[in-house]
């Protein structure tokens, strides 16, 4: 079973999970189920203790935002215990049903959280019905980024996979006109974070969910991850101490613990140089998301600073 799901991937991960992930599958190869659970904390002793729960918390979106970044750096909280790899419960594989979910979790303690994140489902029709239908008292996470720059590192993303793609210029347009964003694009359409906002909140109510900055996941990550644990109720355990910056990365990475020779930054595929796009259509695509964004402010009464 945990070897179908990790087959399911999040097929954008980091080199950073695919190592995690490698040493999972050869330690379920090997039998050692319960150990695997633990690699992440380079724990070397059979774990059973604890059970597999139900998240309390989900990282819900969006694609693009900072999600791999947020977990990994809450991954490194004692009271918090999250599954690497992305389930895709509840847009892909929920026919599966509740208990197959359960069972993808690692075991808790009293006290810890149990985590994932899947950053589909905040784009997903179905999925805030299907979370509450899970419990009511889930607390939901979004990452959010300007959306003209998420749709470009959004398509960098499709390109490294399919480097004949159309370039940004062809797919943000509707075919006929020059001027019309065409919005069935998946890149722009993740993009009006108000309409994906207003489906949650017909279950959700707005204290359920905290939006977090991918900006300033960034610029400042203990600051933004201050947000996040007081949030989930837990002490303020990650903090400035943690972080530094890489120049050669350009981002912030975490420091390394004593003795560790694992790898603190996120792989390649997160910070990737985006293509040059000519500043008239990311002119054209920030007008259009003009009102979608103000009205985003106005839903979570928070300015992101996108305009
Ligand atoms: N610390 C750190 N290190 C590396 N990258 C960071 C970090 N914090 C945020 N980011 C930004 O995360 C972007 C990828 O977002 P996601 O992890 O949500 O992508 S995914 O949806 O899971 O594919 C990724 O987007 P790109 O820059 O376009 O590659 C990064 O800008």
């Amino acid at each position: 079973m945990i070897t179908f799901c990790l087959l399911h991937i999040d097929q954008h991960s980091d080199s950073w999970d695919v190592a995690y992930i490698g040493q999972v599958q050869q330690q379920i190869a090997n039998g050692e189920r319960a150990k695997a659970e633990d690699v992440d904390n380079n724990i070397s002793v059979f774990n059973n203790f604890g059970t597999k729960k139900f998240p309390q918390a989900i990282i819900i979106g969006v694609k693009k935002g900072g999600t791999r970044a947020l977990l990994e750096f809450l991954r490194i909280h004692p009271d918090v215990r999250a599954v690497g790899a992305e389930p895709h419960f509840f847009d892909r594989f929920y026919e599966k049903g509740l208990e197959w979910y359960r069972n993808l979790m690692p075991r808790t303690l009293d006290g810890q959280i149990t985590m994932e994140k899947t950053p589909s489902y905040f784009v997903t029709k179905e999925a805030p019905r299907r979370v509450f239908a899970m419990s009511r008292q889930t607390k939901l996470i979004v990452v959010v980024r300007d959306p003209v720059t998420r749709a470009v590192s959004d398509y960098t993303q499709t390109l490294s996979k399919n480097p004949g793609l159309p370039t940004f210029q062809n797919l943000v347009f509707k075919n006929s006109s020059r001027g019309l964003i065409d919005t069935s694009w998946s890149a722009v359409r993740i993009g009006i974070y108000a309409k994906h906002l207003e489906n949650w909140l017909q279950f959700f109510p707005l204290s359920r969910l905290l939006f977090v900055s991918g900006e300033r996941l960034v610029t400042d990550p203990a600051g933004e991850m201050g947000r996040v644990q007081d949030f989930l109720g837990l002490k303020r355990v990650i903090t400035d101490k943690h972080f530094y910056f890489n120049q050669t990365k350009g981002f912030p990475c975490l420091k390394k613990p004593e003795g560790s020779s694992r790898q603190r930054c996120l792989g390649k595929s997160k910070g990737r140089p985006h293509p040059h796009i000519s500043p008239e259509v990311l002119l054209r695509l920030r007008d259009f998301y003009r009102p979608f964004n103000l009205k985003f402010y106005q839903m979570t009464g928070q300015d992101f600073g996108w305009d």
